[in-house]
């Protein structure tokens, strides 16, 4: 295993995010190691999507401090966040590609957005993500309905990774794509990190994905992290929701990696 900076990539420390009376995340502290993929799980509706969107300063806080890559994270519009925000790119759970735009156009977007830059050098830079991510430069021609879902996942991941990141979020990158197509994702993930040494923050249900590519997989209920280690420490967990998890009727197919 790699070796991983003592520096983290992302520090939450204490934050609290709710929208009127109903607290979604409670106090919660987290780390998230430079160069580890992380697995966050937790029950639908538990705040997985909140947490994530709350480090990337989305949605606003009641309480605590959140760092990525040492940059303190306030609101959207802060310019601390903003800079932050290039040490990033995010995966949203329906792939959400701009339905008009090609596959090509919809990774150029970021570049876009933030460079000025020749279109020579943007279709240059746009034909290598999509072969990163396993696609050939004609699929870059094809308009988001003419992909399928695990197309669409990869072009997604493509655009994600247009302003090389740091640090890439993933929310449920697996869901809906059969398990041939899932574990492929999968595989692609870890290929990134090892070769690009990738920070990934993964928010899944996806067990296979949580015992084949996570270094650490974090749980998160009642608003707070109550288990994070490596999965055969997960699969220890004397938590309630933990153990009905992992150790419930669905989860029967898991198979632990031997430590
Ligand atoms: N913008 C919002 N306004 C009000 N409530 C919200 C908002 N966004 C999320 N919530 C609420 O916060 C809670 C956590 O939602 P979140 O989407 O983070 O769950 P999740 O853990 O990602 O669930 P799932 O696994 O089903 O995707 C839910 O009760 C949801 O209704």
């Amino acid at each position: 295993m790699q070796e991983l900076d003592p520096q983290p990539a992302i520090r939450v420390n204490n934050l609290v995010v709710g929208f009127g009376r109903h607290v979604v995340i409670d106090h919660l502290s987290l780390e998230v190691r430079r160069g580890e993929i992380l697995g966050m799980v937790g029950a639908s509706g538990g705040g997985k999507s909140v947490l994530m969107r709350s480090i990337i300063g989305l949605i606003p806080r009641q309480g605590g401090e959140i760092e990525v890559m040492g940059a303190t994270i306030t609101g959207a519009h802060d310019r601390s966040t903003q800079h932050a925000a290039g040490s990033w790119g995010v995966l949203f759970q329906q792939g959400a590609l701009f339905s008009s735009l090609t596959a090509r156009q919809n990774i150029q977007f970021p570049l876009r957005e933030n460079l000025v830059l020749s279109e020579a050098l943007m279709d240059e830079i746009a034909t290598a993500k999509l072969e990163m991510v396993g696609l050939t430069a004609e699929d870059g021609d094809k308009f988001p309905a003419e992909l399928s879902g695990g197309m669409t996942k990869r072009v997604a991941l493509a655009r994600a990774l247009a302003l090389d990141p740091a640090i890439v979020f993933l929310d449920e990158p697996t869901s809906g794509l059969d398990p041939i197509a899932a574990g492929e994702f999968d595989v692609l993930i870890k290929t990134l990190q090892q070769t690009l040494g990738l920070t990934v923050f993964m928010v899944t249900h996806d067990l296979a994905s949580l015992n084949t590519v996570c270094d650490r997989v974090a749980a998160l209920a009642d608003g707070k992290i109550v288990a994070i280690g490596p999965m055969r420490d997960l699969l220890q967990s004397q938590h309630p929701w933990v153990r009905a998890y992992f150790h419930g009727k669905r989860s029967q197919m898991l198979q632990p990696q031997a430590s």
